[in-house]
């Protein structure tokens, strides 16, 4: 009985300390959670498993080398003593979602619990981006309503906010095509925050901080560090290749929400707002000493204006020599240019907020010089028990995570005293814990919310944290996204205040390039090789938009891809879906077409997609058709062609998702297919060089040979697709708002599937979306 489901959850709302949480695990009306449980997986179809406190813990994660005690016992405060105070679950939905999802491990269906995320479906909803709200991640969930947004999240928001840059003077202008010259004099800004409030923002290029890279790089040279020696036999810190969509998603709180009236919802957003101008008087604050420098990479790194290394070698940099012989062995010889223009900076005990293009060695970015400064910061004081954690690198996803701890042991190799552990949601949080005893190491990589749970349920974590000299930020935008900031919040207020922050992205949007403020130090620099009225995206990287109606979306995808693979003996394609249903009905799609094609989203056992990820990054001549799981950070080499379908969730995500392809310095092509009532989207990205795609022939032959396909696809399939894709578009303000034209939009895509007659929702799926009654719905 799902409403009365929903009021039993509800009646546990008003404060759950997580102490009380165990007892539910024992309770006698399991059978009735179990029944919950399968009813909301099926609703609101979400991740759902990280409250620890409910029952046993999923999965499990790779740990690393031991930490080498190097010091007497040192105190801290256990972070459990400061643990957060009970609160409402529906102000927290995604460990509500955990808890739901842990009683549904529990169950006697005795189901592998490292499984368990991918029942979950992040896919459903429109994620827009960054600064995008508690569905983030792949997006949310399979045919959700999505009420609660925040004005951020609208197209129009991204359009006009993003496209303001700082001049050199530090005035804001809007960037447009006018100003694209590519970076012919090779040069990045950088340039400090930390003061100045408002329009003032005063000094110009070449002011102030003003310094040439490749000088403080040749003077830090000579100051080479010694290292210690050794080799390293203890690598499994890196090989646990496990998939993230999202430490956690929003969604159920907005749902138990929006069962009631617009005004609760309403009020939910006000409260959201509330955090916002919290932070961003914070972050003004500490905009009010503002300061900017330029900085200049050397003539020949300026070559072309893609160009992604510098001409700065690792070895005339202050690396100690251990470091460098595993760069070496990495294969890595000259820095890139987010490398080269942010270790001097970092080196210096510096917080950073550093920009670079995708694919263009960010990790190594960070992770370089964090190693360097425990190599160099002299032993600490500290309990045996509870060796501190000195880096602290945390990812939006699992992938990330799993990437950022495989390239720490890379740059670890002939370190032998330092190691690298990550843990990540949807594991086991017990052998977590496990392995954290036996081995606790250096430097820690992990995702935010099973950061939270450790914080919370390890006992002496909390001590340890206190010890991190180095935290890291990866995907900083979307870490500061609404979605994390509250396990940010706990995890940041942890941390010891001494600490330098490091904050790296793609993207760094200026409103969260406000709120990020929270996490830096007042006299940060904001490392930015963007250069100024040059696109975020790659110059070597084509992209293009094709504008179609509905009905031919499926003939056009099929068309391009076999134009493409005629084309590209090693083809590597990726092809981005809005959610997960519909990426599974693509594949499908296609696979009876008879391409070499694979599928990747949150529905999926996490075994698989990692099996599934590891052979498109080692392939060609293969598709891989994926819902945003695969947006952000992972880094799948040479990738041929990124094709879009429909809206992405946000400009920022638009660019992430093409940032898969042309990834170090490489070529590619990007294929952005929307309907013309999607079309408004183009104009949130009119200074990135999108072009119209010549539309690709599609001959009658073609045409029945894609009906046949279509008609081959599971009807369930064709159902679920349906559905997800209504909760996807219902959630995006601009098309959702009108609830007849959204249904009869919906009806379009169904008819694009070769039904004529829409599947069935069940009337409890449509009150949930604000779709009772829209005429054009069949329900049962
Ligand atoms: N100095 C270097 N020289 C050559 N290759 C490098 C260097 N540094 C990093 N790389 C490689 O470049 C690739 C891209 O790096 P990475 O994944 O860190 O990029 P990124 O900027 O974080 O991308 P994204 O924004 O998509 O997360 C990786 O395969 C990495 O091993």
């Amino acid at each position: 009985m799902p409403i009365k489901v929903l009021s039993q959850l509800r009646l546990l709302s008003p404060a759950l300390p997580v102490s009380l949480v165990p007892k539910a695990k024992h309770c006698s009306q399991f059978a009735c959670f179990r029944s919950i449980n399968s009813t909301l997986s099926l609703v609101f179809p979400l991740r759902l498993h990280k409250f620890a406190a409910f029952g046993t813990r999923p999965g499990s994660q790779l740990g690393a080398r031991p930490f080498r005690a190097r010091g007497a016992a040192r105190s801290a405060q256990d972070f459990g003593r400061e643990a957060r105070a009970s609160k409402s679950l529906i102000e927290d939905e995604a460990e509500l979602s955990d808890w739901v999802s842990d009683l549904r491990t529990s169950s006697l269906r005795g189901r592998q619990t490292s499984d368990e995320d991918s029942d979950s479906d992040m896919a459903g909803k429109r994620n827009r981006g960054s600064v995008g709200g508690r569905g983030r991640g792949e997006g949310a969930r399979e045919g959700l309503p999505v009420k609660r947004r925040r004005e951020g999240e609208t197209g129009e928001y991204d359009a006009s906010s993003r496209r303001r840059v700082r001049t050199q003077g530090g005035e804001s202008f809007p960037r447009n095509s006018a100003l694209r010259g590519g970076n012919e004099g090779g040069r990045f800004q950088a340039r400090t925050t930390g003061g100045r409030n408002g329009d003032s923002r005063g000094r110009g290029r070449g002011r102030g901080r003003g310094r040439v890279v490749d000088s403080v790089f040749r003077k830090d040279a000579k100051k080479g560090p010694g290292g210690r020696s050794g080799f390293i036999s203890d690598q499994d810190g890196g090989g646990d290749n496990d998939e993230e969509e999202m430490a956690s998603i929003g969604g159920l709180g907005d749902l138990l929400v929006e069962e009631e009236s617009d005004e609760d919802e309403d009020g939910k957003e006000r409260e959201e707002d509330d955090d916002d101008s919290f932070y961003k008087n914070r972050a003004s604050s500490s905009l009010g000493l503002e300061k900017q420098y330029q900085a200049k990479v050397t003539p020949s790194s300026a070559g072309s204006s893609d160009s992604y290394l510098s001409e700065t070698r690792f070895d005339q940099c202050s690396v100690s020599p251990l470091s460098l012989k595993a760069i070496k062995d990495a294969g890595y010889e000259k820095m890139t240019v987010v490398q080269e223009a942010t270790l001097p900076v970092i080196l210096k005990g510096k917080d950073v907020l550093a920009k670079a293009r995708t694919g263009t060695g960010k990790t190594v970015a960070f992770l370089l010089p964090s190693i360097e400064v425990i190599v160099k910061s002299p032993p600490a004081d500290h309990d045996n028990k509870r060796p501190p954690i000195l880096v602290l690198v945390i990812c939006p996803t699992r992938e990330l995570a799993s990437q950022a701890a495989a390239e720490a042991n890379k740059l670890l190799k002939y370190h032998p005293s330092l190691g690298v552990q990550f843990v990540i949601g949807g594991t086991r949080l017990a052998l977590e814990q496990k392995k954290m005893q036996a081995n606790p190491c250096q430097i820690l990589v992990a995702t935010p919310g099973r950061l939270r749970d450790h914080l919370e349920n390890t006992a002496g974590f909390a001590t340890r944290m206190k010890g991190v000299k180095v935290l890291v930020l990866d995907e900083a935008d979307r870490l500061l996204d609404m979605g994390f900031r509250k396990d940010l919040d706990q995890i940041i207020a942890a941390l010891s205040k001494q600490r330098q922050t490091l904050l790296f992205s793609a993207t760094v949007p200026e409103e969260v390039r406000q709120v990020c403020h929270f996490a830096l130090k007042r006299d940060h620099e904001f490392i930015n090789t963007v250069e100024e009225g040059s696109e975020e995206t790659h110059a070597k990287v084509r992209q293009m938009h094709l504008v179609a109606p509905m009905e031919k979306h499926f003939s056009l995808l099929y068309a391009l891809l076999r134009d493409h693979i005629a084309d590209n003996v090693d083809y590597k394609v990726l092809v981005f879906c809005t959610t997960a249903w519909v990426t599974r009905l693509v594949s499908d799609f296609l696979g009876e077409l008879k391409l070499n094609v694979r599928e990747i989203h949150s529905r999926k056992a996490q075994n698989y997609r990692t099996r599934v990820s590891d052979e498109f990054r080692k392939s060609k001549g293969l598709i891989l058709v994926t819902s945003d799981v695969s947006a952000r950070g992972v880094d799948y080499p040479d990738v041929t062609l990124v094709i879009q379908v429909g809206l992405p969730a946000g400009r920022e995500q638009y660019i992430h998702r093409l940032g898969r392809t042309g990834r170090k310095g490489k070529e590619g092509q990007g294929i952005l297919l929307l309907a013309p009532w999607e079309e408004f989207f183009l104009s949130t990205m009119k200074d990135l060089p999108l072009t119209k795609a010549s539309v690709p022939i599609v001959d009658p032959e073609t045409t029945k040979k894609v009906e046949r396909a279509l008609s081959n696809v599971e009807m369930k399939h064709k159902e679920t697709a349906y559905q997800a894709w209504l909760g996807y578009y219902n959630s995006d303000k601009k098309i959702g708002k009108d609830k007849a034209k959204l249904v009869q939009l919906a009806n379009d895509f169904s008819r694009s599937m070769g039904l004529d007659n829409p599947p069935i929702i069940p009337k409890i799926i449509l009150g949930k979306m604000g779709l009772k009654n829209v005429p054009g719905l069949r329900s049962s």
